[in-house]
Formats: structure tokens, sequence, C-alpha cells
């Protein structure tokens, strides 16, 4: 496979994440991009990261040694009626949708299953949009590679070396076995954290005093809520048949419990517990796999105005930005406490002991 030119369509989070892991790990490939904002695809051309702004999906792409389809899926699968009769056989195609049966059958139904190997990095967040790509999104996620019958092994085995020189792992897998496995890791826990907002909307009074106190358990379990529609409405559109299986079985175990509960059935509400949380303890958090550490201490407020500030620029002088920051109040703490996120473990511990130099008091958990 050459890899002279790559192409992306859509330049969004997962799309401009792979073009700047590119530009990283590969910076003398030439890359062309389209997207629907010219205005992001120009900063995308400022910033080194494509070489050359596309303003329609058109012949320019037939340079493409390998073309990714980073837009919605659905918009993806219209996007190859578009490319087909431009391409040359010599292209590879590769998506990076959440869903990959619909866009193999519209592979298959369009002749192009000899040169397309279906993609999808298990890495992402509930933020869109070139600004928020990032060089390191998809590095230590698994990233499904689901090649189309035909595809010859050399060409499989130089998109698994690819992707592995961008840092992501590689697993090949069946794009049916995908579907169902997305469908329960990752499709139903949206479904489940947008339901559970919803409830709380419903069930809030005027006063929203749900909204206030909702603490960590709520907001971990729905930080995902805050994704794309389009790009939900999608997945729910293209994977539906996986998606009501894993519901079905959901909803039944929401039934069980609930007759466990009504008939005090204390110790079947226990082992319920005690064996989910075996499970999720066993699945790693480490750096490998899809689940990314992340690097929070917490700290004693000073009860004064500017606390904040002050603490901020302590960070900002010793070089350390920061990745989130915010107040919290719930019980692990008796006073109210600073939540402070930084990118990684040496931007952590510089954090921890600068501030301890200052005789800020830090929890570290
Ligand atoms: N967000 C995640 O966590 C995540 C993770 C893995 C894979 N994916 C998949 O990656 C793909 C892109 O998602 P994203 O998170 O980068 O979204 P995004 O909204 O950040 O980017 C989407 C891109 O597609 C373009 N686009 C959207 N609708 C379009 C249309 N009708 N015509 C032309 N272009 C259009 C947008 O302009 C943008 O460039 C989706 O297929 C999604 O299923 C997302
Ligand atoms: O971390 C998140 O915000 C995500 O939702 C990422 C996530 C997921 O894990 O469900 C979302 C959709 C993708 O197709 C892959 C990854």
């Amino acid at each position: 496979m050459k890899m002279n030119t790559i192409g992306f369509i859509g330049l969004g989070l997962i799309g401009g994440s792979i073009a700047k892991a590119i530009r990283a790990y590969h910076p003398d490939v030439r890359m062309i991009a389209y997207m629907r904002s010219q205005d992001t695809l120009q900063k995308a051309v400022d910033e080194g990261v494509i070489n050359e702004a596309c303003s329609e999906v058109g012949e320019q792409f037939a340079a493409c040694d390998l073309l990714f389809l980073c837009a919605p899926v659905e918009t993806n699968a219209r996007y190859l009626e578009q490319l087909k009769p431009m391409l040359p056989k010599t292209c590879l195609l590769t998506d990076v949708g959440s869903t990959k049966t619909d866009i193999h059958e519209k592979v298959d139904a369009l002749g192009l299953t000899g040169q397309f190997i279906g993609g999808h990095p298990m890495a992402g967040s509930e933020k869109t949009g070139y600004e928020n790509a990032k060089t390191h999104l998809i590095e230590n996620a698994y990233y499904i590679i689901t090649p189309g019958t035909g595809v010859p092994e050399d060409t499989v085995n130089e998109f698994v070396a690819l992707v592995s020189s961008l840092k992501a792992l590689p697993l090949v897998l069946d794009y049916r076995q995908h579907d169902f496995i997305t469908a329960c890791v990752s499709h139903l826990p949206h479904l489940i954290a947008s339901s559970l907002v919803e409830l709380v909307k419903d069930l809030d009074g005027p006063d929203e005093l749900m909204k206030r106190i909702a603490a960590g358990g709520f907001k971990d379990i729905t930080r995902i809520a805050s994704s794309s529609p389009d790009m939900w409405e999608q997945i729910c559109m293209t994977n539906s048949e996986n998606i009501l299986k894993a519901l079905d079985h959901y909803q039944a175990q929401l039934s069980r419990l609930r007759t466990e509960i009504t008939g005090k059935e204390a110790d079947k509400i226990h082992a319920f517990f005690a064996a989910s949380r075996d499970y999720r303890n066993s699945i790693p958090e480490a750096s490998a796999g899809p689940l990314k550490k992340t690097y929070a201490f917490y700290c004693d407020m000073v009860d004064e105005a500017g606390g904040i500030a002050t603490l901020a620029t302590i960070l900002a002088s010793g070089g350390i930005s920061i990745k989130n920051i915010g107040i919290i109040h719930n019980r692990e703490f008796e006073e109210a406490v600073l939540r402070v996120e930084l990118y990684e473990e040496d931007a952590y511990k510089k954090a921890v002991e600068l501030l301890r130099k200052y005789r800020y008091t830090i929890y570290e958990r």
C-alpha cells in the first residue's frame, strides 16, 4: 500500500485526531481534506496538518492512496456512491464509523469490497469538531479493523501496521461481530446515559434541586449524554437490531431488579452488586486499553475570593496546563474541595509537588 497521499472526508473530532496523528508520526505524507466548514479546514491547513483543502468531494480525491471517511455513518455510506466513479482501484477506502454492517453492505452493493477496510477507533469523547481533535486521542485505544472480503492480506497487514504506527491497538474483527459488541459496550450505554438525564429532567422540581445536587455518580454515568445527536441518531438507525437485542436484555435485567426490590430480596440485591463490582474491577484501568487513566487530585479550597485563580496561576507558573478544574461537594470530603485534572502523569506529579510547596492540602485518590 502506497501512502503518498491520504484523503479525509469529514475532519471533526475523529478525522481531525487521525490526521494529526498521521502528521505527527508520518510527517512527509501529503494529506488533503474536505469538510463542510471551509474556515475550519483552512485552520487545519494553517496548522500544517492538512496540505490541501478541497472545496468539494471531487476529482482531487482520485489522487489518494488511502481515503478516510470520517463523517456520521449514514453520510459516509452516501459519499461512497459519489466517490465510486472517480476512484482508481488502487485507492484503499476506510472509515471510522461506529457501526459497520451498514457501510459494508453499501460497499458490497457498489462492488468496492476488494478495496475497503472498515475501521473504528474505540476512543472519543462527548465533544465534537476539529477544535477538539488531538494527536493522542486514539493512543492506547483499540482500533477495530473489519476488512472487506477480497482485500489482499498484505494490504490488511499494512493497514494494521499503519494503525499501530499511530499508537492505537489494532484488532481485526468480523463486522457483524463488531456491531453486536459495540451495541452492548457503547450504543446501549449511550441510550442509558441519555435516558437517565431525561429521567432527572422529568422528575426534578421547579427548584431544580436534583440538577444542583447531582454529584460524581450521576455525572460519571451521564457524561456521554452530551454527545452529538446527529451521530447517535445515525448509529441507532444503522445498528437497530443489535441495539434492540441489548435493550431487551437490559429491560429484563431491570424488571428482575424491580421484582427483587419489591420483594425485599436483600441477598439477591447484594449478590447483584457484588457480581457487577467484581466484573467491573476486572476491566483494566491501565493506560493500555480503551479506558484512559485520569490524572486528577483534590485540593482544599482557600475560602477567599480569587482562590481558584491563585491556584491556576501557581500551576501556570510551573508550565502546567489544567485539563479540568471545578469545585465539588460530596460526602467523601468534609468541606468543598477543588478537583484538578491534568493531561498526563508528569504534569500531575509536578502539580502536586508544586502546590504542596505552597502549603496546599492535596488528596490523592
Ligand atoms: N465521537 C466519538 O466518540 C467517536 C468515536 C469513534 C468513532 N466515531 C465515528 O466517527 C465519525 C465522526 O464522528 P466525530 O465524533 O468525529 O464527529 P464530528 O461531529 O466531530 O465530525 C464529523 C465531521 O463530519 C462532517 N459532517 C457531518 N455531517 C455531514 C454531512 N451531512 N455532509 C458532510 N459532512 C458532514 C462534519 O462537518 C465534521 O467534519 C462518526 O461516524 C462516528 O460514528 C465517533
Ligand atoms: O468516551 C466517549 O465519550 C465515547 O463515547 C467514546 C465511544 C464509546 O466508548 O462509546 C463513543 C462512540 C464510539 O463509536 C467509540 C467510542
